[in-house]
């Protein structure tokens, strides 16, 4: 069994899919590792069709390569031509993959959809963490519903009046629509049942191994949720997105950019700071025809310029969507718009020009807009992302949450007032920004020398 206290042998094994915001995260938190430990061995394992989305021009496709000290060792899930949604099962991924990586050897960290990594962990007698890349009040969330309360929050969050609420050990009350969507599934036969099903088994080999939870968020916003489920060591580790990042998108980016791709920074380069709206609805769910038209009427209604990344629709699970009208992007509508597939959202964040964050609150968006200090209109759309919109508007007060039609739709007016609201001069609009400017500052303190994730996240790294 490795000893804990070697630390100069310490070798972390980061297990996850090949899923954009599972790979950020993950890779984010090596990076700190490393820095924390610079002599542990890191590798990070993705399964192949990721490996080879990162890296498409290696000669030889599968080949193990080494970055920036980092060993990226790709493991075979079955599905090495892609994983689909549409037509493949997670449990059966789990199932196959568990097999194909029982030679590993390490301490390993794994994030939810590779719960399978824990039992390798366990086969082999080394140590393992959990690494949630969801909020924290998320994760209190799910464990309290495999642990007594799965009724009242599948009833509260079922309430055809959608006002609802429920009270959880160690939270506050939570209203139906701050729950995430996947405990609202009660039958085999709903779409997100296999995600249920792969977050109880995975919530089993909590119970039965106990190993350690790292959460990317930071003590000042979810304090409570923290400390919501004391039978485990919980620890929270993030924002994971430090300034020196060593890991440059186009290295961590499943999605390759076409040669035109830094056109858009140029643009933003000509835009008076805090003007531009950004949009951007992350990588797995598909942008629906209508929602692209009702995003495009709403943000042209806004009279701001506004850069929208429609998601590398192409890249997304399942291949696809219906982004006809937006392929090849470029320069739209009355010009004061721009629309590519794919741009460096930390980058463009980061820039002063950007004055508002349209997202579908993903959690790494949502900590990337608080991160570099961008309000945020949130179009939550499913599993953790309702909870994020609540922690966004609610708990910090860093934005608004836009109001969605039967679809999960934002319409173009309601988009427009709720951008204005957040950029405008009305009172909302200055408390937001000054808020967001906070919360900035606190998840900046919580990863500097001394703060709260960086004390954990270097305890961790010394296998303490
Ligand atoms: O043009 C783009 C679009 C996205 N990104 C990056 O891709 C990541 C997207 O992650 P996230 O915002 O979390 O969205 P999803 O890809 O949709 O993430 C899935 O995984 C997350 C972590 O589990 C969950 O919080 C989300 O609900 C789930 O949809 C972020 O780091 C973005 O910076 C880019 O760099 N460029």
């Amino acid at each position: 069994m490795e000893r804990l206290s070697d630390v100069h042998s310490q070798h972390f094994l980061f297990v996850t899919s090949p899923l954009q915001g599972h790979v950020n995260p993950v890779l984010r938190l090596a990076s700190r590792i490393t820095a924390a430990n610079p002599s542990a061995r890191v590798t990070f394992s993705n399964a192949v069709s990721g490996h080879r989305r990162m890296f498409p021009s290696l000669a030889s496709p599968d080949a193990e390569l080494a970055v920036d000290g980092v060993l990226h060792a790709p493991y075979s899930d079955g599905y090495d031509e892609g994983f689909d949604p549409k037509v493949h099962d997670v449990r059966t991924f789990n199932a196959r993959a568990r097999d194909a990586a029982r030679h590993s050897r390490s301490h390993v960290v794994y994030t939810f959809l590779v719960g399978w990594a824990l039992d390798v962990a366990r086969a082999h007698g080394v140590l393992a963490a959990l690494y949630w890349i969801q909020p924290a009040t998320v994760f209190a969330v799910y464990y309290h519903h495999f642990h007594g309360h799965g009724e009242a929050i599948a009833s509260c969050a079922n309430d055809p009046s959608r006002g609802g609420r429920v009270r959880l050990p160690g939270l506050p009350m939570l209203r139906s629509d701050a729950l995430p969507s996947i405990v609202s599934v009660t039958s085999p036969e709903q779409p997100l049942h296999g995600a249920l099903s792969a977050l109880r088994d995975l919530f089993a080999g909590l119970d039965e191994h106990g190993p350690t939870v790292l959460i990317n968020t930071f003590e000042a916003l979810e304090q409570d949720a923290l400390r919501a489920v004391p039978r485990l060591e919980v620890l929270a580790v993030g924002p994971v997105m430090p300034d020196d990042d060593p890991w440059s998108s186009s290295c961590t980016d499943l999605v390759k950019r076409d040669d035109d791709a830094e056109d858009h920074m140029e643009w933003l380069d000509t835009r008076a700071a805090g003007s531009v709206v950004y949009a951007s609805f992350g990588t797995m769910l598909p942008v629906s025809k209508r929602q692209e038209v009702e995003l495009l009427r709403g943000l042209e209604a806004t009279t701001r310029p506004y850069l929208w990344a429609c998601g590398g629709a192409k890249a997304k699970l399942g291949g696809g969507g219906d982004q006809e009208g937006t392929d090849g992007g470029g320069i739209v509508g009355t010009g004061r718009g721009m629309v590519v597939d794919w741009c460096d959202q930390e980058r463009v964040l980061s820039h002063p020009a950007v004055g508002c964050f349209v997202t579908h609150c993903g959690w790494n968006s949502a900590l990337e807009g608080i991160t570099r200090g961008v309000p945020i209109v949130a179009v939550p759309q499913w599993t953790d992302q309702p909870t994020n919109a609540w922690l966004v508007e609610e708990r910090a007060g860093v934005g608004v949450r836009a109001a969605v039609d039967g679809e999960g739709a934002v319409e173009r007016d309601e988009l427009r007032r709720r951008v204005e609201e957040v950029m405008g001069d009305g009172e909302r609009g200055v408390e937001i920004r000054a808020r967001v400017q906070e919360w900035m500052e606190r998840a900046r303190e919580a990863l500097a020398g001394g703060g709260t994730s960086e004390k954990n996240v270097r305890a961790f790294a010394s296998g303490l």
